[in-house]
């Protein structure tokens, strides 16, 4: 045979084995027993299905509660860190597929707390994905400090999760045709008639947002209002650790009325479309109107930023979940790697004057921060306070506490026209 033929045939051969994967579940082709042989997942195991809204199907086992769920079906490259991943309530709404093969290795964590009451390895107090899809699912684990198996994690807390999904195939297909609505259901057919509800048509934020004002670290010395939009622990306890007192504040609080109060504000990350979110919106822009004191954003709060500064937030194809996204500062030209966990973004592509790009994402030059030119307000995309992924950014914090400390110490009055003025003249005319 000439080299030619058989350098075509050679393509013909790879491209109908790529062909064939692209759709099937590896699981579909082979029979349970011998999918698991190297992982006894869970003996006598339940037959799992997840089934994309686009039609494709995918059959392994369940590992989880033997449960329905439906969800926006997005992915996380991240290698490690899927107990904070899982409760990160960012994930609220969402079926969570893990690209790295093998999870569940080192089991689930104890729910040991910190000296600011926050969970050491857990992101939040429960499960805030609406399920799991991964390729080899670990049943045995080792771990000093765990307690439990990541399977028994899911089933105590109602969570449906599915091991022996060809999760390369299944990627291949949400970067193509984009995050898709899927369905995780445990029987021996996929579930039938389902009830396709995009999450994202709430507002989920006001489901993860704390309903009362709860206080962190009442003894710090700079008093910061944290507008919990679905926060992640590790964003209150890193502005503990810098040594602030933190007011943890519902999504929709009357912030306009109480600015005096705080040396600094603080917008955490939070789960599906920033647009719900009308009345942080509001509150922020009027806060940019006469705040001089440092506002910070992370994630949702860069988009909440955003869309107050006068920005359009749209949605990412497939979003940009993982630990390893590359973001240039373009105030020194200098790139970080960063955590990120997000499906929307902003459009940075006209600013709004007196604001400026801050960061921008190498990979794909999505937005990844914006900063005011003039004051102390600017916000990035990607998560400072990882848990998990790198820490290198963590500066960030340090650096607002300070910008906070400082102006404090420079007597930096809340407003531009002192509030007490304001409620005076109010009343006298009333
Ligand atoms: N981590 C976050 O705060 C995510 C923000 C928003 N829900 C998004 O997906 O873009």
């Amino acid at each position: 045979m000439s080299l030619s033929k058989i350098s075509q045939k050679l393509v013909n051969t790879t491209t109908s084995a790529a062909l064939q994967i692209r759709h099937r579940s590896l699981a579909s082709v082979a029979p349970a027993s011998l999918l698991h042989a190297h992982y006894p997942v869970v003996p006598g195991s339940l037959t799992a299905h997840l089934q994309l809204r686009s039609g494709e199907k995918f059959t392994g086992g369940s590992f989880g509660a033997p449960v329905s769920a439906v969800g926006e079906t997005v992915f996380t490259t991240s290698l490690v860190g899927y107990p904070e991943s899982m409760t990160d309530p960012s994930y609220l709404g969402q079926l969570l597929v893990f690209t790295q093969p093998l999870i569940g290795n080192y089991g689930v964590p104890h729910r040991t707390r910190d000296e600011f009451g926050l969970l050491k390895h857990f992101e939040s107090e429960k499960i805030q994905c609406r399920g799991i899809i991964v390729s080899d699912y670990a049943a045995k684990y080792s771990h000093w400090n765990a307690c439990e198996s990541l399977a028994q994690w899911c089933e105590r807390e109602g969570i449906p999760a599915i091991t022996g999904v060809d999760t390369r195939a299944l990627v291949h297909i949400l970067r193509g045709q984009g995050s898709t609505l899927g369905s995780l259901n445990v029987g021996a057919e996929p579930a039938a008639n389902i009830d396709w509800v995009d999450p994202n048509v709430d507002n989920l934020v006001a489901q993860a947002s704390t309903s009362n004002v709860r206080v962190f670290n009442p003894k710090g010395d700079v008093h910061v209002a944290l507008i919990d939009c679905g926060v992640k622990h590790n964003i209150i306890r890193s502005l503990c650790q810098q040594g602030a007192r933190v007011s943890l504040l519902p999504w929709n609080h009357a912030l306009s009325s109480e600015l005096s109060q705080f040396d600094g504000i603080f917008i955490s990350n939070g789960p599906g479309s920033p647009t719900h979110c009308t009345e942080t919106i509001d509150q922020l822009r009027q806060a940019f109107e006469v705040y001089q004191r440092p506002i910070f954003g992370i994630c949702m709060g860069n988009q909440l930023m955003g869309l107050a500064a006068g920005l359009n937030a749209y949605k990412l194809r497939f979003g940009n979940r993982g630990h390893n996204q590359p973001a240039v500062d373009l105030t020194n030209g200098r790139c970080v790697i960063t955590s990120q966990n997000h499906g929307y973004a902003l459009d940075d592509s006209k600013m709004p004057a007196g604001w400026d790009r801050y960061y921008v994402n190498a990979n794909d030059g999505s937005n990844e921060g914006i900063r005011h030119l003039e004051m102390p307000f600017r916000s990035v995309q990607f998560h400072p306070e990882a848990k998990g992924g790198p820490l290198d950014t963590a500066y960030l914090f340090k650096e607002f506490v300070d910008q906070v400390r400082a102006s404090k110490a420079a007597g930096i009055e809340a407003t531009i026209i002192p509030e007490s003025v304001t409620e005076q003249t109010a009343s006298a005319s009333a």
